[in-house]
């Protein structure tokens, strides 16, 4: 599959010739270092409040159940950064009964995608009213239409991408254990995302992995183990900036 990483290197899903190059020069730890010299460079953003100059912005994706959310807590923990979580400012937006409710919630019940206009807009608020610069932006973009949409309003692409990659039945069996008597966590709902996410959020990843943007994280194990694949990821970074 397109995904998989070389051999060289099974920290990196990258099609650049030049960062490949760098990294099987640098292979060992410096690959680290040679990463984040190509990758960490934050973006500037036309979302940025008054006085910030960038603010740094990955997106983490995966399939659902594939422990987006629970990683991203952990980052946070440890990397101080600001979790945004499309799925929740959605399912804020039907709490509290905003006019776009009712769509946002069969949307969520039919495992379909919410219309881009909408989430970008929650995610461009949420980023504007916070004070921190740096951002995990969970479960989103969902499709290259929403991927498109967030680069027109925002101005730029995200730093980084992290993928969490996990069987179905490992995502299945999570989701159905999930209990957090989510409205989508059930066989059938679970089964159409599915579908969706091969055949939507698969090309997002695709094309940041084409743009050498992608780290892929082998999403299966314990929490913990997980955590140990991202934790060098994130501490390449806080040592680079
Ligand atoms: N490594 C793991 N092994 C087993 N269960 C996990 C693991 N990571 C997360 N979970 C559990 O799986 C469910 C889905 O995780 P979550 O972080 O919500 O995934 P996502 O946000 O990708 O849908 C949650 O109940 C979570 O506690
Ligand atoms: O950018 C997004 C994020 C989420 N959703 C909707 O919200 C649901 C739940 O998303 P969430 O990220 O919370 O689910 P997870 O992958 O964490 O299980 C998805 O199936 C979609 O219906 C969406 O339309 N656009
Ligand atoms: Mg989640």
């Amino acid at each position: 599959m397109w995904w998989r990483v070389t051999s060289l290197s099974h920290l990196v899903a990258s099609s650049k010739p030049f960062l490949l190059n760098q990294m099987r020069a640098a292979y060992g730890l410096k690959i680290w270092q040679a990463f984040s010299t190509e990758i960490f460079k934050p973006a500037e953003g036309r979302l940025s409040n008054p006085g910030r100059t960038h603010q740094f912005i990955t997106f983490v994706l995966g399939g659902p159940g594939s422990g987006k959310g629970t990683q991203c807590t952990r980052i946070v923990e440890t990397f101080g950064f600001t979790h945004l979580s499309a799925g929740d400012l959605l399912r804020k937006e039907i709490t509290s009964n905003s006019e776009n409710g009712a769509m946002i919630l069969n949307t969520i019940k039919e495992g379909k995608i919410v219309p881009s206009e909408v989430t970008v807009k929650l995610i461009g608020k949420a980023i504007k009213s916070s004070e921190n610069d740096r951002f995990l932006i969970d479960g989103f973009p969902r499709s290259e239409e929403n991927r498109v949409a967030y680069e027109r309003v925002v101005g730029t692409e995200p730093d980084f991408v992290l993928f969490f990659d996990c069987p179905e039945e490992e995502m299945v069996k999570r989701v159905l254990n999930r209990n957090q008597g989510r409205v989508d966590d059930n066989i059938f709902t679970v089964k159409e995302r599915l579908k969706v996410f091969t055949a939507l959020n698969l090309p997002v990843i695709k094309y940041y992995s084409e743009k050498g943007k992608l780290y892929k994280i082998d999403a299966t194990g314990t929490e913990d183990e997980i955590f140990e694949r991202v934790r060098p990821v994130f501490a390449a970074l806080r040592a680079k900036n």
